[in-house]
């Protein structure tokens, strides 16, 4: 299973993923362009010094990342039109990708998803932090996928 952050604009939470990452064992894809330079403060104090564990590779672009990205379905997590985790079956090989912080994915990437994915939200709820919902889903899916150490 492998992490993947769209055009992330905040470091801190590139830097939460990198942790999750070596915390979990998963690669950590990262799609440019971003908002933030990688020698950030921020994310490498987000990172703490789990940096070195993790895995992040950079793709230049989302045309890149096609080419280049692990094999297996790409799980897009979305607040749009998509399956409840708690009732989706993850695959070992999922590509778990989220959104940018501002706006998501585009339409287009939207639709090329292999599934799409919600966090069940309370009512009025917009939705949750970019690190945050890509913790409660890689847990889901290795928990799922026997992936837990
Ligand atoms: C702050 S949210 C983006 C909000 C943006 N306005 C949107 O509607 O997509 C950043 C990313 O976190 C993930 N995310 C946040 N809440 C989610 C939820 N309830 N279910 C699934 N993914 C979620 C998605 O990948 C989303 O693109």
């Amino acid at each position: 299973m492998h992490l993947a952050l769209y055009q992330p604009d905040i470091p801190q939470n590139v830097g939460a993923c990198i942790r999750l990452s070596a915390c979990f064992g998963v690669g950590l894809h990262v799609i440019e362009p971003v908002g933030f330079r990688f020698d950030d403060a921020g994310m490498k104090r987000a990172a703490l010094d789990y940096g070195p564990l993790g895995h992040m590779v950079r793709h230049a672009g989302w045309d890149a990342f096609q080419r280049d990205r692990p094999a297996g379905r790409l799980v897009l997590f979305t607040t749009r039109g998509a399956e409840r985790l708690d009732a989706f079956t993850f695959q070992s090989d999922d590509v778990l990708l989220f959104g940018r912080e501002t706006a998501g994915v585009p339409d287009d990437i939207h639709a090329a998803a292999g599934a799409r994915v919600v966090v069940p939200l309370r009512p009025g709820a917009r939705s949750l932090n970019l690190a945050v919902s890509a913790g409660i889903g890689l847990f889901e899916g290795l928990r799922q996928t026997a992936g837990l150490t």
